[in-house]
């Protein structure tokens, strides 16, 4: 018998993704074909500090999370009980709490707010290299070498340099995985967070308690995980019971709307995007935002020196992951433009128009140069290998430094017009360069599908798409990274059978950016000839003096 009682809205199905970036943390509400009814945004904010440290607080970032969760629900006007199930990302920093989920300082700040270690601090370097000359065979699966953006080199610099702090941490955790604990109270780690960062074996379901003994982490194998992850479960799992009424309170939702294992915010738009056309194994990810991220998926193992991986299930279910990218992407857009004498007077014009300044740069070389592909034209002479926060990929090189060659005595803003339009060739050619290290191993892509921040200019996708020399396709999302952790809340919430289907209905092409024809292709030949001639010479002049 139908309840005639019920209203069409009644019976309508909503579910949220939220994302924690490195500057900001999103929330975004959608239907069940995948359109996002609203969206809202906080910023976060990011302590640096001498010796590479950049930290975070725990406590803000959920606050965040909580308002821009609150916002998008409310500018939507939907009903919270319409919220079938809510799906977390985050970048890979590391959380540290004591007893009762009290922050802990990770740093000499002594600050208890501060109890992150963002993705992005490199303080561990020297912990790192330790690993690496260790050889163990777990780098097979990260690889070849460890990152100092991974989580065992900070835990390791944790232990030697703030003990009181590492004894007296009850958990660590990797940031996707503090917000799905703090949502549900439930312990379980995604294999994403630990497969990626923690050096977890997916494949076998197993850590190496050899590997935490050989590094000097082996009173973590001695407790058995329990502070880094015992159940660990596949991204879009259902947590604990949902929400707990405190947490729902807090995000305005009501309790027990599931909660899905979360993801690395990378891996969500990896799931927001590889889903369309050709499907994940044609299309390598390409998340363009702080940093940037390649994400290739293959149905077996490949073994790729310089870019992390293989990782088993770590993003499309089932499926291999590799993973490369650039420690700084969108950074070091910003880092160039900052060096530049015009930049705060276009930063200005910049606000005036109520645009970032990156945005308005992108607008006016597209403007300039009539047709985006010819804006390469404005870059001749300058060449930039923007490798501010090292070389991520193919390298796995943290000591690597940006290089920036032809300047001269321009000062004006058409100058600076000319520098982005270079750095954002150098972005190019770097994931050009990780393209053809992965064909080199075997492992071929046709198309990069693009997602982030920094991606969601059609000049970028252009010129991406000119100087790697493969087709960009932008998808129907607006913000795919969102739509990425909105997938996981579907599942977790029932809506769909698994990750792969939600990832296939929900998303499609929407504009496919060509490679440019003509005499653009060997403009960009002969400037990736330059760039990593560039790049080499960076190498050679840090070794030799
Ligand atoms: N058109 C653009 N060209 C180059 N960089 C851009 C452009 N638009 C945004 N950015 C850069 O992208 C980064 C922000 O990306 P976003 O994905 O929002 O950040 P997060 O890493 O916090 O998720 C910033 O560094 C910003 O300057
Ligand atoms: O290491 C990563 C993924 O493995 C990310 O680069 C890191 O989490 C930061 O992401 P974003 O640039 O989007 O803030």
């Amino acid at each position: 018998m139908s309840d005639t009682s019920r209203t069409p809205e009644a019976d309508a199905k909503y579910v949220i993704g939220v994302d924690v970036g490195t500057g900001s943390a999103r929330a975004g509400l959608f239907d069940l074909t995948g359109r996002m009814l609203a969206s809202a945004k906080r910023n976060i904010t990011l302590f640096h500090e001498a010796g590479s440290m950049v930290e975070q607080s725990s406590t803000e970032i959920w606050a965040a999370v909580c308002a821009a969760v609150r916002e998008a629900v409310s500018s939507a006007g939907v009903d919270p009980a319409s919220v079938k199930g809510l799906g977390f990302d985050a970048t890979c920093s590391l959380v540290v709490l004591g007893e009762g989920g009290k922050p802990l300082p990770v740093g000499p700040s002594e600050d208890p707010n501060r109890d992150i270690i963002v993705w992005m601090d490199h303080r561990a370097v020297p912990q790192a290299e330790r690993i690496n000359a260790l050889g163990h065979d777990v780098l097979r699966y990260i690889g070849g070498r460890i990152s100092p953006e991974m989580e065992t080199p900070k835990l390791l610099w944790l232990k030697e340099n703030r003990p009181e702090v590492f004894d007296a941490a009850w958990q660590f955790f990797d940031l996707a995985d503090f917000l799905t604990w703090r949502a549900t109270g439930d312990l379980s780690r995604s294999t994403c967070t630990v497969t990626c960062k923690w050096t977890y074996l997916a494949h076998e379901k197993r850590w190496d308690g050899d590997y935490f003994h050989q590094i000097g982490l082996g009173t973590l194998a001695d407790e058995e995980f329990a502070r880094i992850g015992q159940a660990i479960v596949e991204p879009g799992s259902a947590l604990g019971r949902g929400l707990t009424t405190a947490a729902a309170g807090e995000l305005g939702l009501k309790s027990e709307t599931p909660v899905a294992a979360g993801l690395i915010d990378a891996h969500a738009g990896g799931i927001g995007t590889v889903g369309t056309g050709a499907g994940p194994q044609a299309n390598l990810a390409y998340v363009f935002g702080t940093s940037s991220c390649t994400m290739t998926s293959t149905a077996e193992p490949s073994f790729v020196p310089g870019v992390w991986g293989p990782y088993y299930s770590a993003m499309v279910p089932g499926l291999w992951l590799n993973e490369g990218g650039q420690s700084a992407a969108g950074a070091a857009i910003d880092q160039l433009l900052s060096f530049h004498p015009a930049a705060a007077e276009a930063r200005e014009l910049s606000k005036r128009a109520g645009v970032s300044l990156p945005v308005l740069l992108a607008d006016m070389a597209a403007r300039k140069a009539g047709r985006s592909s010819d804006a390469v034209t404005l870059a001749a002479g300058l060449h930039v290998v923007p490798e501010f926060l090292g070389n991520r990929a193919p390298f796995a090189d943290p000591h690597a430094r940006a290089i920036i060659a032809g300047l001269g005595m321009e000062d004006d803003i058409g100058s600076l017009v000319s520098l982005y339009v270079a750095g954002l060739c150098g972005i190019g050619y770097g994931l050009r360069q990780i393209i053809e290290t992965q064909a080199d191993a075997g492992v071929t892509i046709e198309n990069i599908v693009i997602s982030g921040g920094a991606g969601q200019h059609d000049f970028v996708r252009q010129l991406l798409a000119d100087a790697s020399g493969k087709p960009v396709i932008a998808t129907k999302a607006e913000e795919p990274v969102l739509l990425g952790a909105a997938i996981l809340g579907a599942v977790a919430g029932g809506l769909f059978a698994d990750v792969r289907e939600a990832m296939t209905t929900l998303s499609a092409v929407e504009t496919t950016f060509l490679p440019s024809e003509g005499p653009i292709p060997d403009i960009h030949d002969k400037r990736y000839e330059g760039f990593k001639e560039l790049q080499a010479l960076a190498r050679k002049l840090r070794i030799g003096i």
